[in-house]
This record gives structure tokens, C-alpha cells and sequence, in this order.
């Protein structure tokens, strides 16, 4: 487990394309390093705003997006192509316009028939996740290079709400969700047993709605009240904030913001 680490940004825009710049900077690092790079990407207005802010990075040339292998945190469980898929925004921020390889693109599965549910599309993505992991990675998941993590207001993240069964999972790493109270109701999530074998763990929080849920996260509060307190990386957690989603924090946590 490693101690959070906080920045705090002025805004969300100066907070996207700084994680963006950082993001690029990881991948390359973990390429040059290993051949190849992981990253687990999220939903959400924050997550899809990295991706852009990324889309229009001058650097971005710099990523050999063929040795990138994405992956998701969690889905909606939705028809492919469907607007609200958090895949089919991925794809509109920045996939479709870089040249990935397609088999290196792990989306979740969509509701359009293969499986019964979404348990049964968890299942299926955790046996996928289970055919990836390399011995090094020491468990059923690969040892992502970086997650991303949108934070919501009640501090959920990845589609793992408060006091629900998901993040009560401890053996499983990925399972269907069902009734979540942001919409849509059934999703499938990476467990936080799944979330904590990667590297770098980053979690997003922009605006003052989420003000409060970050100031409980990093006060000690429990994972199951709330479960962005459970969401750590082996190496690295990063908290990527902006002013005002850092607003109820402590200021004792972290240094100034830029000007
Ligand atoms: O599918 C989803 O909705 C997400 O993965 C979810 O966990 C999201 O990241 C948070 O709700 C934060 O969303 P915002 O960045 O839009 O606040």
C-alpha cells in the first residue's frame, strides 16, 4: 500500500492536461522500460477529459500506441456503440484517433446478448484479465502501469458504490453491479482487490460537488462507507485535484496550489 499523494491544480481544465502530460510521461517511461505499457481507464466527465486533453497533447507522438494495452475499470452495461458506454466516450475523446492495437483494446463486455448479465460478463473479463497476468504479476490480474479513477460525490469510484456488495468483494476481480444509484443501474467494476495490483493508482476529483467525498477519503474513513479510501496502488497513489474538489482538505496534506 502506498500513502496518497496530492496535487492540486488551479482548475479542471489545467488538471486534465496535467495529468494528460503526466500520463504520456508514465507510458513512455514503462515502454522504454518494458517494452509495453497498461492502463486502466475510467468513466466519467474527468477520466474522458484526461483522454482529450491527451487527444491534443503535442506529445502524444511520443507513445508507441501499439505496445499500449487498455483495459477497463468498470462499464455500463449497456448495447455496444450505446452513448452512455464509458468505451464509446473513451473512443470519441482519443481512441479513434490514435493507432492502437486492436487487440491490445480490452473494452468490457456490452449487453448485447453474449452473456445472460452482468455477473456473467464480469466473469468473463476477469477470465480475460486472468489470461494476461504474466507470473511476475504475482495474482489474477495484470500489475497495471496506471488506473485511472474518476471520484463521485458519494466516493465511489470505478462502479464501486458506498455499502454495496462490490466493494465488500474480497476474492473476486471483477463482478456485475446491480442498482447503482448513479445511472445506469447495472455495470460491471474491478473489485478494489483488482484496483490495488496496479502500480499507480490515480484518482480524478474536479469541482466542489466533490469537495466533501475527498476530504472523507483522505481523512481514514473505511473503504465500504467509503470506497475511494480503498483505492490504492502498490507504488504510487496519486490524488489529481482541483481547487475546488480540494477545498475541504486539510491544508496540512498538500503545498500550495500553482498560481
Ligand atoms: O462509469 C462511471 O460513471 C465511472 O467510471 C464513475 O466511477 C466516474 O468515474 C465517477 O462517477 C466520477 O465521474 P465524474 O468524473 O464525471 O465526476
Amino acid at each position: 500500500m502506498s500513502t496518497p499523494q496530492i496535487v492540486v491544480h488551479r482548475d479542471k481544465e489545467l488538471m486534465a492536461q496535467a495529468a494528460a502530460a503526466r500520463l504520456i510521461t508514465r507510458i513512455v517511461d514503462a515502454q522504454a522500460a518494458r517494452g509495453s505499457a497498461s492502463v486502466v481507464l475510467t468513466g466519467g466527465r474527468n477520466g474522458n477529459g484526461l483522454l482529450a486533453a491527451l487527444a491534443e497533447a503535442p506529445a502524444r507522438d511520443a507513445v508507441d500506441w501499439s505496445r499500449l494495452d487498455l483495459w477497463w475499470g468498470d462499464e455500463r452495461f449497456l448495447p455496444e456503440g450505446d452513448p452512455e458506454r464509458n468505451a464509446t466516450q473513451a473512443r470519441e475523446a482519443l481512441l479513434d484517433a490514435v493507432p492502437l492495437d486492436p487487440k491490445r483494446v480490452h473494452f468490457m463486455p456490452a449487453a448485447d446478448g453474449t452473456y445472460d448479465d452482468a455477473d456473467a460478463a464480469a466473469e468473463a473479463y476477469a477470465a480475460e484479465l486472468a489470461a494476461a497476468a504474466r507470473p511476475e504479476d504475482h495474482g489474477p490480474v495484470p500489475a497495471f502501469d496506471v488506473l485511472l479513477l474518476g471520484v463521485g460525490p458519494d466516493t465511489h469510484v470505478a462502479s464501486l458504490f458506498p455499502e454495496l456488495p462490490g466493494v465488500r468483494e474480497t476474492e473476486r476481480a471483477v463482478v456485475g453491479v446491480h442498482g447503482a444509484p448513479k445511472p445506469p443501474p447495472t455495470r460491471v467494476s474491478l473489485t478494489l482487490p483488482a484496483i490495488r495490483a496496479a502500480r499507480e493508482v490515480w484518482l480524478l476529483a474536479a469541482g466542489e460537488d466533490k469537495a466533501g467525498a475527498v476530504a472523507m477519503a483522505l481523512s481514514g474513513a473505511g473503504e465500504v462507507q467509503a470506497p475511494a479510501a480503498g483505492a490504492y496502488g502498490s507504488r504510487r497513489t496519486l490524488w489529481l485535484l482541483d481547487q475546488a474538489a480540494a477545498a475541504r482538505l486539510p491544508r496540512d496534506l498538500y503545498p500550495p496550489a500553482s498560481p
